[in-house]
């Protein structure tokens, strides 16, 4: 059984190496391709893909010694934390025995920093001018537990967690997510998409510090809510039924790939104040209809998402100093144009899952320092309202998973002045939804809870005309 986990392992790794596609994705289609590989085969296989992604680095230096491809000692080095050694050692043969004997015996802490924790050069570098940088270093390298979010709208925390204590989820041992009031955390690999609360919408896989970020946002009944870059809608989700399906609620991406996996979440979940909708880039004339409009807009930027190594570990090899330029002028860019959206006296929220003050608190400023009819809030006070343990430092949120235990993920708030001028949007037309269903106006059922101050816009924000 070892010999062939080896063999699957390496051919697995042998595509993740090329660093074309996401591991994830490269690890799915695999499992696709081999329907006779049983769970406990699949997460075997899985566990030693993302160990050696982890420590990759390392291993690749431990893998120059010894004889044979060196693919395949990775691989042994990946099921080395998964096997005993007993049961490792029946696919080895006598001289892979001898090399591992010797790697295992290397003290790591005789190694650099990179090497030991598996940092290409340049990362390394970044991470360690921030606070705390070893212990971040070493909770990036873990793996993550799995959180799963309720869905507010139709069931409660402690009602979900009686019943997964009680069913099958019991092995996984939920538990109640220490900030995040809606969250369960579990250990392992849950099956959850084959739960009957999955396929009923009442639960969703959600990251505890992506339910906070949820929660910064804050949005109201009745409100209108731009989530910019919705993507797959994770946050888009729990936006709806903060909001108890009232109001108005865009979830707009540039991707209609990824706006299309979020679909059948947002049918799942009962939520009918959702309106996804394709933008351009460039000069979107339904984002430039929407200028001055919106309560609260969330920018949830696309970034290097190097919080998340916890679960996406080949993001370390996959990121560049290079690519990272190009995300800071593109978050820069969709931070200007989302802004626009804000009504005066509403809401800005910018966030990332990622732990560079480069793509946070730098773009923050330097979005601020542009545009001075916007001013910073202070997080803290904002989440306290729903995560009563959760106390931060500073005006952000910043979540770490060496202190907090959630991914890494950085967010501002950002209020615009109650006296700002609206630069007009496209050319008014007499019924704009004759011309563009998707963003037709419905009807406002609920009031809102408050609106911002509406004095000097254009156009009332109780009503989303757009
Ligand atoms: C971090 S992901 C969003 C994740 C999502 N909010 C969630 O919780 O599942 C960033 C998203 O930004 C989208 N994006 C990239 N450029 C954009 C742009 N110019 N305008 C809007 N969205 C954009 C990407 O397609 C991607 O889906």
């Amino acid at each position: 059984m070892a010999a062939v986990r080896i063999d699957q392992v390496r051919s697995v790794l042998g595509e993740i190496l090329q660093w074309k596609f996401p591991a994830d994705a490269v690890l799915s289609r695999y499992l696709r391709a081999n329907p006779k590989l049983g769970a406990r085969d699949r997460g075997e296989v899985a566990e030693a893909v993302f160990d050696v992604l982890r420590h990759l680095r390392r291993y690749r230096q431990f893998a120059e010694s010894g004889s044979g491809p060196a693919a395949r000692r990775l691989a042994i080095l990946g099921l080395a934390s998964v096997f005993e050694r007993s049961i490792l050692d029946a696919g080895l043969s006598e001289d892979e025995q001898h090399w591992l004997d010797h790697v295992q015996r290397i003290d790591v802490k005789s190694l650099s920093r990179a090497v030991r924790d598996s940092l290409p050069d340049w990362l390394d570098e970044r991470l360690s001018k921030l606070h705390d940088a070893d212990a971040l270093i070493q909770a990036l390298n873990k793996p993550a537990p799995l959180d799963v979010r309720v869905n507010p709208l139709k069931v409660e925390r402690a009602g979900m967690l009686e019943l997964l204590r009680n069913g099958a989820a019991a092995r996984y041992n939920p538990e109640p997510t220490p900030y995040s009031p809606w969250g369960i955390r579990m250990q392992g690999r849950p099956p959850i998409n084959r739960w009957p609360m999955f396929e009923k919408g009442e639960i969703e896989v959600q990251d505890e510090g992506s339910q906070i970020l949820a929660a910064l946002v804050a949005p109201k009944r009745g409100e209108m809510i731009i989530d910019y870059c919705a993507g797959a809608g994770g946050k888009t989700l729990l936006l709806g039924a903060l909001m108890r399906s009232t109001g108005r609620l865009y979830a707009f991406d540039v991707s209609a790939a990824r706006l299309a996996r979020a679909k059948p979440r947002f049918a799942r979940s009962g939520l009918s104040n959702i309106v996804p909708v394709v933008i351009n880039p460039e000069n979107d004339q339904r984002v430039k209809r929407l200028r001055g409009k919106a309560h609260r807009v969330l920018v949830d930027a696309p970034c290097s998402g190097l919080g998340t190594l916890r679960r996406n570990p080949d993001l370390k090899w996959r990121q560049h100093p290079d690519s990272l330029d190009e995300l800071r002028q593109m978050q820069a860019s969709i931070l200007r144009q989302a802004s626009r959206c804000v009504a005066p006296g509403g809401r800005l929220v910018y966030a990332t899952c990622s732990v560079l003050p480069e793509e946070n608190e730098e773009q923050v400023e330097a979005f601020l320092a542009e545009n001075p009819d916007f001013s910073l809030l202070d997080a803290s006070a904002i989440v306290s309202d729903r995560c009563k343990n959760l106390t931060l430092e500073g005006p952000y949120l910043s979540m770490r998973p060496d202190v907090h235990n959630t991914d890494g993920f950085f967010a501002a708030v950002m209020e615009r002045n109650k006296v700002s001028v609206v630069e007009s949007g496209v050319q008014k037309r007499k019924d704009t939804s004759e011309h563009d269903p998707a963003l037709a106006p419905e009807a406002v059922t609920d009031e809102p809870d408050s609106a911002p101050g509406a004095e000097p816009t254009k156009e009332s924000l109780a009503t989303p005309q757009v």
